[in-house]
């Protein structure tokens, strides 16, 4: 399945935060989105889930343009993870991951032992199984992320769009949660992800949009798109990106910030404001 935005324009009401958003998300495929805070991230993707009326321009699922396709429709092939989510009761963790089969689910009929064993599996893939009968008010930040994780993939989705799905999680959880979306890309999903890391879109995207005053500033493989200059234009800080070799031989880049490290420097050599700028940003 492939998810098509041509010459996209989206923003509120006569604010226009991004226009000319073309850009193409085939099965197998893992869409990094980067962009400084404010840049349009999830604009860009509450307009293509249809949650913000676009302002012009077309969002193409499967060539079909998505204002032609039923709510039920659309939730039967894309999963969305959103940034933040507080359900209004108190449900049970399972319950809310069961809430991914609502679409595959008849109106009145109750979630079958398929569906229960589906979202139970959703739980167990991402080691959150111990929370199944915890109330999801009642649970961290970064549990709730993974509990809507599971909710998503429960859904079965052939094109999931996250919105920086490890903002919360923890560091051990952010490489076990973006290795699995690699794997999920793997079994031919699409997937579009809003993150703050480069090094993130470096180690699990195919491609990086990079979003920068309201336009597509470039977008291609991470290794091609991401520069220091680029990161420099998007983020405004000097970085470094360097490559290094890991234990399977596998190169790997890294961005490292430059201007504001400085243990190299003579403290005894520079002058008071330089010293205090120094040190105020070691
Ligand atoms: N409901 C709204 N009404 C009007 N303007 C909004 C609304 N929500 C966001 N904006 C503005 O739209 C712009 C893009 O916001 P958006 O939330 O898409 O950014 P983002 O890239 O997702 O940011 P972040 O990385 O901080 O999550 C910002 O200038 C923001 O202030």
């Amino acid at each position: 399945m492939k998810l098509k935005l041509d010459n996209l324009s989206c923003g509120y009401g006569q604010r226009k935060v991004l226009e000319n958003i073309s850009l193409e998300i085939n099965g197998g495929e893992v869409i990094g989105l980067l962009g400084a805070n404010g840049c349009g991230k999830t604009t860009l993707i509450k307009s293509i889930l249809g949650l913000l009326p676009t302002q012009g321009g077309e969002v193409l699922l499967d060539g079909k343009n998505i204002k032609r396709w039923t709510s039920a429709q659309i939730a039967r092939v894309v999963g969305y993870i959103p940034q933040m989510h507080t359900p209004p009761f108190p449900f049970e963790v399972l319950d809310v991951v069961l809430m991914g089969r609502t679409a595959h689910i008849n109106p009145f009929a109750s979630p079958s032992s398929k569906d229960v064993k589906i979202a139970e599996q959703a739980l167990e893939m991402l080691n959150i199984t111990y929370l199944r009968n915890r109330i999801y008010t009642e649970i961290s930040g970064g549990e709730r992320q993974l509990v809507l994780i599971a909710r998503a993939l429960a859904q079965e989705p052939k094109i999931l769009i996250m919105d920086e799905p490890t903002s919360s999680l923890d560091f051990g959880n952010q490489i076990k949660v973006l290795s699995h979306v690699k794997q999920l890309a793997g079994l031919n999903l699409a997937i579009l992800m809003s993150c703050h890391f480069p090094e993130h879109a470096f180690l699990y995207s195919n491609r990086v949009v990079l979003l920068n005053e309201g336009r597509i500033l470039h977008s291609g493989t991470p290794g091609e798109t991401i520069t220091a200059e680029r990161l420099k234009t998007l983020y405004g800080v000097e970085v470094e990106i360097v490559s290094v070799i890991n234990r399977l031989n596998k190169e790997l880049k890294v961005c490292i910030p430059s201007g504001y490290f400085r243990p190299e420097i003579d403290l005894a050599q520079i002058s008071a404001t330089e010293r205090n700028y120094a040190l105020a940003n070691y």
